[in-house]
């Protein structure tokens, strides 16, 4: 039921992933998943697709499709575009769902919004010719933005229109339309593609490197923060753990935000820094230099580096 990208290949073939043939739809930001849910009964023939950045919201989802009985959905925790770009292959998409994204009123917060220029360009790719991004939102202004958006891509047709009924079936569309706020919609049909292919992000064998010297106690760490514009990397803290160390780090890459578990401990030919094997993240560029940091730091007490794979 939930993805784990490390697992899955780029890109993913949807007949493998759902055991069956049949139209692949997408919705972005599903929340309590109420609405997969709605699309599972009325159309039993498609394979559902969704996107959450929040954790707590992706658990609930999944409790409600286990209760209510949908066999038929994939759930993805994490931003929509890593998913689009990352595990959906080249127009293989028929439908994407955006139900009350999150407006962002403020001007300094205008530019997270979702639906912009470059979202635009990346789906053309991912979207099967005709298909469509379906956009149901109370915010007139969001509203707005979005269709001069898909417009200035030039690769979308913007088609206002009533929003399906099931669209109005959500938490947040309840929650709107208890408050008689009015309600807006938008089909934007693809018309044309993107000219650039937007692959995945590179993958990397498992980093690893061998040190001599003492390992220091866990009582000696201290965080430790690298900042790059591909990168962020956090050594968040550091435990004892099986005669070694165990480190938490966080990394965070464009559209990938990752908890990754590494390790340092004594093997028979030195002192092994890598990562847990308990923990399979994605190898990305900001895994391997999590690794450099912590090797880095280990050189900073003493010890040598014999050698290095990252
Ligand atoms: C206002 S809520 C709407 C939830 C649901 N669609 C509904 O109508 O009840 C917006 C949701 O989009 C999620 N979200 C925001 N940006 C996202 C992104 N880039 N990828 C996936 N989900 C996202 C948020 O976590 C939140 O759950």
């Amino acid at each position: 039921m939930l993805l784990v990208p490390a697992e899955l290949p780029f890109p993913v073939d949807p007949e493998a992933l759902y055991g069956r043939a049949g139209p692949w739809v997408l919705e972005i930001g599903f929340g309590d998943g109420r609405f997969l849910v709605e699309l599972a009964r009325l159309h039993p023939e498609w394979n559902l697709l969704g996107a959450e950045v929040a954790p707590a919201s992706v658990s609930r989802a999944l409790r409600r499709l286990k209760r209510e009985g949908v066999a038929q959905a994939r759930l993805f925790r994490g931003d929509a575009r890593f998913l689009l770009r990352n595990l959906v292959g080249p127009r293989a998409l028929e439908r994407v769902y955006v139900n009350f994204p999150d407006p962002w009123p403020k001007k300094k917060h205008a530019s997270r919004r979702l639906l912009q220029v470059p979202f635009f360009r990346l789906l053309s790719t991912r979207l099967a010719a005709g298909g469509a991004l379906r956009l149901t939102t109370d915010h007139p202004e969001y509203f707005d933005f979005a269709t001069a958006e898909a417009r200035a891509s030039g690769l979308f047709e913007v088609r206002p229109g009533p929003p399906p009924p099931e669209t109005l079936r959500t938490k947040y569309a309840r929650k709107w339309l208890d408050q008689s706020r009015p309600i807006f919609h938008a089909a934007f049909v693809k018309t044309a593609e993107a000219d650039e292919a937007f692959p995945p992000i590179r993958r990397y064998p498992v980093p690893h490197a061998l040190m001599q010297g003492t390992l220091p106690p866990a009582e000696a760490f201290t965080k430790q923060v690298e900042t790059a514009p591909e990168a962020n990397v956090v050594l968040l803290e550091a435990w004892q753990a099986a005669g070694g160390l165990v480190v938490l780090a966080r990394v965070e890459e464009p559209e990938l935000a990752q908890e990754v578990l590494l390790e340092a401990r004594p093997s028979s030919k030195g002192v092994y820094v890598g990562l847990r094997p308990s923990c399979s993240p994605l190898v990305t560029a900001g895994v391997k230099r999590a690794v450099g940091l912590l090797v880095r730091w280990l050189e900073g007490r003493g010890l040598e580096t014999v050698q290095r794979s990252y």
